[in-house]
């Protein structure tokens, strides 16, 4: 619930209010009240006493013409039959005003929220299977591969970080649900677009940063993401960051002007990684101890350190740490698999350069014989990538590759393919049906010593073909089909 009255004090204190624009007259004060039980961004989901936020690239003046909404809030004053509250800037709005109608659930929860290009999703599993040892299963997750409000029940988000309206309402579903704690995680989309303005966190924590999401609709330079990335460590009452990414000097100097109070990890600081084996790992520093780990690969043994320092700062023990993680596993990262005949199928989100590179070095050790990959690259969107992975094919010449679809939108997945073996020397295969590229992978490899490679989707139960999510059973099941 929220009145108009409460409503336009909160975006005036924000001096984010202009003014109450009707039938081409300016209104400072609006004398009558109103009471919204709704908020929308969707004019089709509106009803007499709905608060409706006119905002996106794609809106049309037209969405406005038969809206059930008696009032709607703007940048722009579409001039139609209804007041419009009009603001310099809609998605704080949207922000601002659900935080008071869903009543503040951000202080009713203990927050840890994940940042970095690679490893938020991993590290996110990491800190819910901690803090649920800690808490007896009360926490929420917003994360990409999954989200859940009441630890039962796991639903696929559109975005990672939700639009505002829709996090708040799941935050309050959470503290409804009797949640004590939420893990999530927080895109650089999501400060670039006001999606978590004025919403403060326990703990923050930045993974690591690269090269990613630079494009036409999402950052137009690798600065611009990062100083998004960054402006969690500003919302965050605690910092967890990795020493060894590029540019850490900017956060270390941000954290210490700013007077957070933090942990650091990797070289050159007080808490590391010692010793590590393929499936444990011992640290020193605040978090001391050995510790199983199901999934391979240095990097996850990182995001491992990275949120033990975390949930240990909101209350988790050495005890319930080591229990969390050795218990994490995490759909669609780094699952295993066996053909028949002992062969190992990998089944991994790596969807980007730098950790298909990460994947295929952690995987190559283990395997002494044939090592097929099967990939595919996004069309419309990251076509940066398309080099990236093929330098990584360059680079690794013991891989068999066989190309294929990966949510190619409106592109042609053959396009995408060719662009990707236009880095590559040798030949690369193709076939479209990402089933049958899965198939014919695992039908070239015939004992332990083998391996596939499957990267990409990980868990997604779709392809994205011309705007729509068309269903597709998911890697690790169709791999299954085939073991
Ligand atoms: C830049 C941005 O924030 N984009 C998101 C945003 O779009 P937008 O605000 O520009 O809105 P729009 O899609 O142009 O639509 C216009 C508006 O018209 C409304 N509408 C539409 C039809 C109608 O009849 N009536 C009506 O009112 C729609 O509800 C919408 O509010 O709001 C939409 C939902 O309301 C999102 O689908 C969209 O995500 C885009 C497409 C997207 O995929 N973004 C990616 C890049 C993203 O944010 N990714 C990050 C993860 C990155 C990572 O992995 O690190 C994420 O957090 O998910
Ligand atoms: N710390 C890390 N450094 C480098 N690569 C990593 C790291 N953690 C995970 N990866 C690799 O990146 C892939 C994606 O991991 P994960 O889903 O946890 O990251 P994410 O940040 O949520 O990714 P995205 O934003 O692309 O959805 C994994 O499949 C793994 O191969």
């Amino acid at each position: 619930m929220i009145k108009l009255q409460e409503a336009l004090e909160i975006l005036k204190k924000d001096e984010n209010f202009h003014e109450v624009a009707f039938k081409k007259d300016y209104y400072y004060n609006w004398e009558e009240d109103f009471d919204f039980d709704q908020l929308s961004y969707d004019s089709r989901n509106t009803s007499a006493s709905t608060l409706f936020f006119a905002k996106g690239l794609n809106f049309k003046a037209e969405y406005l013409e038969d809206l059930a909404a008696p009032f709607y809030v703007s940048e722009i004053d579409y001039e139609v039959d209804i007041p419009a509250v009009i603001v310099s800037n809609v998605k704080r709005a949207m922000s601002l005003l659900a935080q008071a109608f869903y009543d503040y659930p951000q202080n009713e929860l203990k927050i840890l929220a994940l940042t970095g290009t690679k490893g938020k999703t991993t590290s996110a599993y990491f800190a819910k299977s901690i803090l649920d040892e800690m808490n007896g299963q009360k926490t929420a997750l917003l994360s990409t591969a999954e989200t859940t409000l009441d630890g039962k029940n796991f639903f696929k988000s559109e975005l990672t970080t939700p639009e505002s309206l829709d996090l708040l309402k799941m935050m309050r579903q959470a503290v409804d649900n009797g949640m004590t704690h939420l893990v999530m995680e927080v895109s650089s989309q999501a400060y670039k677009t006001e999606r978590v303005y004025a919403i403060n966190f326990d703990v923050g924590v930045f993974l690591n940063i690269s090269p990613d999401h630079i494009g036409p609709i999402e950052h137009p330079t690798l600065e611009d993401y990062f100083y998004c990335k960054r402006q969690l460590l500003h919302h965050s009452g605690y910092f967890v960051a990795n020493s060894e990414m590029t540019h850490f000097n900017i956060i270390k100097q941000e954290l210490e002007t700013l007077g957070i109070p933090h942990a650091f990890y990797g070289k050159n600081s007080e808490n590391q990684i010692v010793d590590s084996q393929a499936h444990d790992f011992t640290t020193k520093g605040l978090v001391n101890g050995h510790f199983d780990i199901r999934l391979l690969g240095k990097f996850n043994q990182e995001n491992a350190l990275a949120t033990a320092l975390a949930t240990q700062h909101l209350g988790a023990s050495i005890a319930q740490i080591k229990a969390g993680l050795a218990k994490a596993v995490v759909p669609g990262r780094m699952e295993m698999l066996a053909t028949k005949d002992g062969a190992r199928v990998y089944v991994d989100y790596a969807h980007n350069g730098i950790s298909l590179k990460n994947l295929v070095s952690v995987v190559e050790p283990h395997h002494s014989g044939k090592i097929v990959l099967v990939l595919g690259a996004t069309g419309n969107k990251g076509e940066s990538r398309r080099k990236d992975f093929g330098q990584v094919i360059e680079e690794h010449q013991r891989l068999e590759v066989i190309l294929t679809q990966d949510d190619s939108n409106h592109e042609d997945p053959k396009t995408i393919a060719d662009e990707i073996a236009s880095y590559v020397t040798r030949p690369c295969d193709f076939e479209a049906d990402r089933a049958q590229a899965i198939r014919l992978a695992i039908q070239r490899v015939h004992d332990k010593d083998d391996a596939v490679i499957i990267a990409g989707k990980g868990a997604d139960k779709f392809q994205l073909v011309n705007d729509e999510r068309v269903p597709y059973p998911g890697d690790r099941a169709v791999a299954e089909r085939y073991l």
